[in-house]
């Protein structure tokens, strides 16, 4: 059984042990340091990079943990070393402030320290944990209705993109199953089971009953006064009345039950102080990021490749070369020039802020951050990015990935694959007869076909697929780890359900097959040649007579067979 997850609180008591348990070494190593520079005549091995750095962020990292006398020591011997270095006291006031802080250790080890340095944790405020993000694009959705023929064109639709739907005919079911597993969305006729406004009735009662609001939409054969009155009084998200468009139903529970954004925000942090580096990694954490940090200002180019984040922090001041050099390097890289990049420090002075911030950097955060107001900087500017990215990378209509994106992202899934062995095959999926689509139903027809077809691919395919509109009603699907065999099953039934969807243009009610073609990787090794073999394999299946998927292994054994 795996341990209980630790609460934020706890995580920041065992970072704050470790800070405490490595210090008395770390203070050794400065008092034999500054002994040294004692024996040296020249003033300015005083100044030694590592022993004023060492002051700084033991300033900055005992002040974001809570120890502020610590913080209050390291402060003075910090601004000793950088104000008056000469000074004939120099040597007394810095060793006085080694003890002092060695004192403090001693102090802190005892009861009465440890709950003087508790009490300075408990008095800040952390940001609350943001509503978990859902990751799976499938929903559970609870259809509580008694109409036989509604109830199997709805539950189609409804399966047809993926989601998991559960029909109840009593009350009691519907309770029992909201009690022990809770829906993303529930459907609900306003007259359920009966009654004229049994169904929101119903709805309220549940509500109270666990004291939450569930997603839900009421179907109802009329849009009267009052059982929209009472469908608005049982919190009901949307209304709709008899007969139900289903994609418009599909539209409506995507929207009540879509995340905002379906991945975690990614952060870098560079610091080469870990603790303080850990200290910001778990207040982000706590906000629903996903955070990586390097201690090493010369590992991280590396980690902007591997981790790709939609954020940087970086420390000012780190061995090897400060935040502002770091940042020069990554803004000379086209590729991350949009990158946003937070400086942290313990820098207090406007002046030296302003002159660090001239590599083009976001943002100037002191520490000790003011966490919810570190989780709001960093929330806001990689949000920024994501959205700008996300204009530059997806088709407008569709939200898939566009053309050169889809090329870009497959020719680095097919490098990765060439490493590690993997076997992939490529989709290129064309509706059938599309022009005629427009023709005879209008170009909105024909819009709401291509959108569709878009949704329902992002929901029947997995994260990691790469899905893209090459162009016009033309998609493609990279789908990771597959066979040929497995990619023909998976079209195949897309296919057949697509088929059965009901579009609309205006009143009358219509319907679209598509064609697929199939290659795969490894035996067409480029994304080039899995395209141009994927193309021939969509060219034979409309040769064929369309509607069907065609791969090119079977176009490679015919062409064996006629030799
Ligand atoms: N509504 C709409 N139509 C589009 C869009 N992009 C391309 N088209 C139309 O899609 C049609 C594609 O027609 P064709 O390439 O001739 O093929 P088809 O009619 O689908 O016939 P087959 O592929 O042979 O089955 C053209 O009429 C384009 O104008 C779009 O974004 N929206």
């Amino acid at each position: 059984m795996s341990p209980p997850a630790l609460s934020l609180h706890e995580k920041l008591n065992q970072l704050r042990q470790r800070f405490i348990n490595q210090l008395p070494a770390r203070l050794e190593k400065t008092t034999e340091q500054w002994q040294l520079s004692l024996k040296s005549s020249e003033a300015e091995s005083r100044l030694a990079p590592d022993l004023h750095r060492f002051f700084h962020s033991l300033k900055g990292t005992g002040r974001s943990l809570g120890f502020e006398r610590i913080a209050l020591f390291a402060e003075q011997a910090e601004e000793a070393l950088t104000t008056d270095p000469q000074r004939a006291d120099i040597d007394t006031r810095i060793v006085n402030l080694l003890n002092q802080l060695k004192d403090e250790l001693v102090y802190l080890q005892t009861h009465q320290g440890q709950q003087a340095a508790m009490a300075g944790l408990n008095s800040v405020e952390f940001p609350h944990q943001p509503e978990q993000k859902r990751s799976k694009r499938q929903r559970l959705i609870y259809l509580c209705d008694d109409e036989p023929e509604h109830i199997n064109s709805l539950m189609h639709h409804l399966r047809c993109f993926g989601h998991e739907v559960v029909h109840f005919a009593t009350t009691e079911s519907f309770f029992n199953a909201v009690l022990t597993r809770r829906p993303d969305a529930v459907i609900m006729d306003v007259q359920f089971p009966h009654g004229q406004t049994a169904g929101t009735e119903t709805l309220t009662s549940l509500n109270k009953l666990t004291g939450e609001q569930l997603p839900s939409i009421v179907l109802s054969g009329h849009g009267d006064f009052h059982s929209r009155l009472s469908a608005v009084r049982a919190g009901c998200d949307g209304y709709f009345t008899k007969p139900v468009k289903p994609l418009d139903l599909m539209l409506a529970i995507d929207e009540l039950t879509s995340p905002i954004s379906e991945e975690p925000l990614r952060i870098l942090i560079v610091d080469d102080e870990s603790e303080a580096a850990e200290y910001h990694a778990l207040l982000l954490e706590e906000a629903g990021m996903v955070v990586q940090q390097v201690y090493h200002p010369n590992d991280a180019l590396s980690a902007l490749e591997r981790f790709c984040p939609d954020l940087m922090l970086v420390d000012v001041y780190m061995p090897v070369c400060s935040g502002e050099e770091l940042a020069t390097i990554i803004r000379q890289q086209p590729e991350h020039v949009g990158l946003p990049i937070i400086y942290l420090s313990s820098e207090t002075d406007s002046q030296k802020q302003m002159s660090a911030m001239t590599a083009g950097v976001e943002a100037f955060i002191t520490k000790p951050v003011i966490p919810a107001e570190l989780v709001s900087a960093v929330h806001l500017r990689a949000e920024r990015l994501r959205l700008l990215r996300s204009l530059m990378t997806q088709d407008s209509m569709t939200g898939l990935y566009n053309h050169s994106t889809t090329t870009d992202l497959i020719n680095k899934a097919l490098i990765q694959a060439h490493r590690n062995g993997r076997q992939h095959a490529m989709a290129m999926i064309d509706i059938d007869h599309f022009k005629e689509v427009n023709d005879t139903y209008g170009h909105l027809a024909g819009d709401q076909v291509i959108i569709t077809l878009a949704r329902l691919l992002k929901t029947r395919f997995r994260l990691s697929d790469i899905i893209g509109r090459y162009g016009g009603e033309e998609f493609v699907v990279l789908l990771k780890d597959v066979s040929t065999e497995q990619a023909v099953k998976l079209m195949d039934n897309l296919r057949n359900d697509f088929g059965q969807v009901d579009f609309y243009a205006g009143e009358v009610s219509f319907r679209c097959t598509f064609s697929v073609g199939i290659s795969d990787f490894p035996a067409h090794p480029s994304t080039q040649s899995l395209r141009l073999a994927a193309d021939q394999a969509l060219y034979r299946a409309k040769r064929q007579g369309r509607n069907q998927v065609t791969t090119s292994q079977e176009l490679d054994h015919d062409a064996s067979a006629c030799e």
